[in-house]
């Protein structure tokens, strides 16, 4: 491959874009992650202004370091499978808007870098040693990431050295390598869980650094939930600090949809889809009996959308507790009024609760310790058994009100499938967006599509907060419109919830009203209708 001695601006800006003042550093490690020296070294927001408030959040780049890094022409030109391509390569200037929804005078607001080839790469193909790593629970769809991504590197840039990272993050100090080929990787996306095994905790940054220094490696691919990209995040400045050619990609991966800023996180589809088949026991369960009460527990520790989702989909249920809306249950107004009316009524009633629904209900009843699991996480108390009980205790008080209660919990089953035909192709462009990132001598992202374009997104807006269903946005009235359960909420308190969103959207004027819902602009990604 013919190199250029040095390289052309690799980020380069926009016209009139001016660095703003904005700049500031972003949060170290935290959360209990062993730091290396770099979690003082705080890494710079790379901002970029243009007209009309126009801001583009970059992200890093290889050459911000090592600018002397020489170039060469992408290999996809020679590929046939991309001749038909009318156009190759992604515009250096093209942008990706996170703000969709606009009038005249709004300002244009935040975007990030789209994904995409580039037409100069910074790795000749027999230069690059990749490795992949998974973290953090599973999730449908981790192995199609880790097959698109060893397919893709093979046969888009003719690179032949990928390894497989076991066990997570600490796999990188306390493992071999697995050799990842095409022919290893061709049928692991009809499995579920992830071939390269998974943990919690474990995340030591000088230790994961010395291993990609000492083995060589010059991409990696780090695919896992928001803890996960907080460990990229650092794993990236001590990679910065050290000076290393290489580039550290981030894959977001979670069930519970938790992710800020992306679309929604793979898997996500598959999981709703799974639900429904619990939801369906759940159903011809209490259908049959008299007073037939069906309790499902789904999972969303921090976030409901699985449960809000699943149940909009489902139509069958009668009841759907979420972490982000607080309810209770004795008394005018409360859970258990609205059951036994239901069952007046209907004869028959189905309950889905996210598992991080009720938990201070519960610590409050049950005189609970926090405990946390390896990665920092809260451990929650099992809502679904909690809530079972409770409604069998009440009706035990009512003898001539028998209920027959049966409760479900398909979490894991729902984590462990293989992902659905739409997580495929999500996965696919995942990983193929990932890959010419680095390719492309970006690092220091996470990739994911925002209003339905693949963007590389910098760690800190992923990091900084948590998806979360908006309940005072019009997807939840629909839920509540589909259920008709109550909002178990005071008008004053409903009241107070809008004037926190409203203080929240002033001061993050980039964010969007739609911004929680994973289906945002999902017309773009796959046809159903949304934004209505
Ligand atoms: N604040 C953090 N800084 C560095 N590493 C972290 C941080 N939080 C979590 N990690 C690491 O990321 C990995 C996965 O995190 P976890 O929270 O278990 O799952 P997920 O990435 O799916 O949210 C773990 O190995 C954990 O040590
Ligand atoms: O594997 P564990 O530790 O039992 O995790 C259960 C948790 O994992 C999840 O499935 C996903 O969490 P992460 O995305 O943070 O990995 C949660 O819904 C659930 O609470
Ligand atoms: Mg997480």
């Amino acid at each position: 491959m013919e190199a250029v001695g040095v390289a052309p601006a690799p980020v380069a800006a926009p016209v009139k874009k001016k660095l703003l003042d904005l700049e500031k550093p972003f949060p170290a490690a935290a959360n209990g992650a062993k730091a290396s020296p770099a979690g003082k070294w705080a890494m710079k927001k790379k901002l970029v202004g243009g007209d009309a408030d126009y801001v583009l959040e970059d992200v890093p780049h290889l050459t911000d370091y090592l600018p002397e890094l020489p170039t060469f022409p992408n290999p996809l030109q020679d590929n046939s499978a991309y001749s038909v391509v009318k156009q190759y390569f992604v515009n250096l200037d093209d942008t990706v808007s996170q703000k969709i929804v606009v009038h005249k005078t709004s300002a244009r607001g935040t975007h990030f870098r789209r994904a995409g080839p580039r037409q100069r790469v910074y790795f000749q193909s027999d230069e690059v040693n990749a490795a992949i790593v998974t973290c953090g629970g599973l999730c449908p769809g981790l192995n199609t990431v880790v097959r698109e991504l060893v397919c893709g590197l093979y046969d888009m840039y003719g690179v032949t050295s990928v390894v497989g990272i076991e066990g997570g993050y600490k796999g990188f100090y306390s493992k071999n390598t697995i050799p990842l080929t095409p022919k290893s990787v061709n049928d692991i996306h009809k499995r579920g869980g992830t071939v390269l095994g998974t943990s919690r905790g474990g995340h030591d940054t000088a230790k994961i650094v010395d291993c990609l220094q000492d083995r060589g490696i010059n991409q990696v691919y780090i695919i896992g939930g928001d803890g996960t990209q907080k460990g990229a995040s650092v794993i990236y400045e001590e990679v910065h600090r050290r000076g290393l050619k290489c580039s550290v990609v981030g894959i977001p991966k979670t069930i519970d949809n938790d992710i800020a800023v992306i679309d929604k996180s793979f898997g996500f589809d598959t999981a709703v889809e799974e639900a429904q088949r619990a939801i369906n026991a759940a159903h011809v369960e209490a259908e049959s009996a008299e007073n037939g009460i069906g309790v499902v527990k789904l999972m969303g520790r921090n976030s409901g959308f699985i449960a809000m989702y699943a149940t909009l989909a489902s139509r069958d249920v009668d009841c759907c507790l979420i972490p982000e809306s607080p309810f209770y249950l004795e008394g005018k107004g409360g859970l258990l009024e609205f059951i036994e009316r239901r069952l007046k009524d209907n004869g028959h009633m189905v309950i889905v609760v996210a598992e991080g629904a009720g938990q201070d209900l519960i610590a409050k009843s049950m005189n609970f310790v926090d405990t946390q699991d390896a990665s920092g996480n809260k451990l929650l108390l099992d809502v679904g058994l909690w809530l079972s009980q409770k409604i069998k205790d009440h009706f035990k008080k009512k003898p001539h009100f028998p209920i027959t209660l049966k409760y479900i919990d398909p979490t894991y089953m729902i984590r462990a499938v293989k992902s659905n035909a739409s997580d495929n192709v999500y996965c696919t462009l995942l990983a193929h967006s990932a890959l010419h990132g680095a390719m492309a001598g970006y690092t220091g992202f996470t990739v994911a599509p925002v209003n339905g374009r693949h963007a590389y997104i910098p760690f800190y807006r992923i990091t900084e907060k948590q998806n979360k269903v908006v309940i005072t946005d019009r997807m939840w009235a629909r839920v509540l419109c589909s259920t008709n359960q109550p909002c178990f909420l005071s008008h004053e308190d409903v009241e107070n919830m809008k004037h926190d969103d409203d203080e929240h959207h002033l001061h993050n004027t980039q964010l969007l009203e739609d911004e929680s819902s994973p289906m945002k602009n999902s017309a773009k990604c796959n046809g159903s209708a949304a934004g209505v």
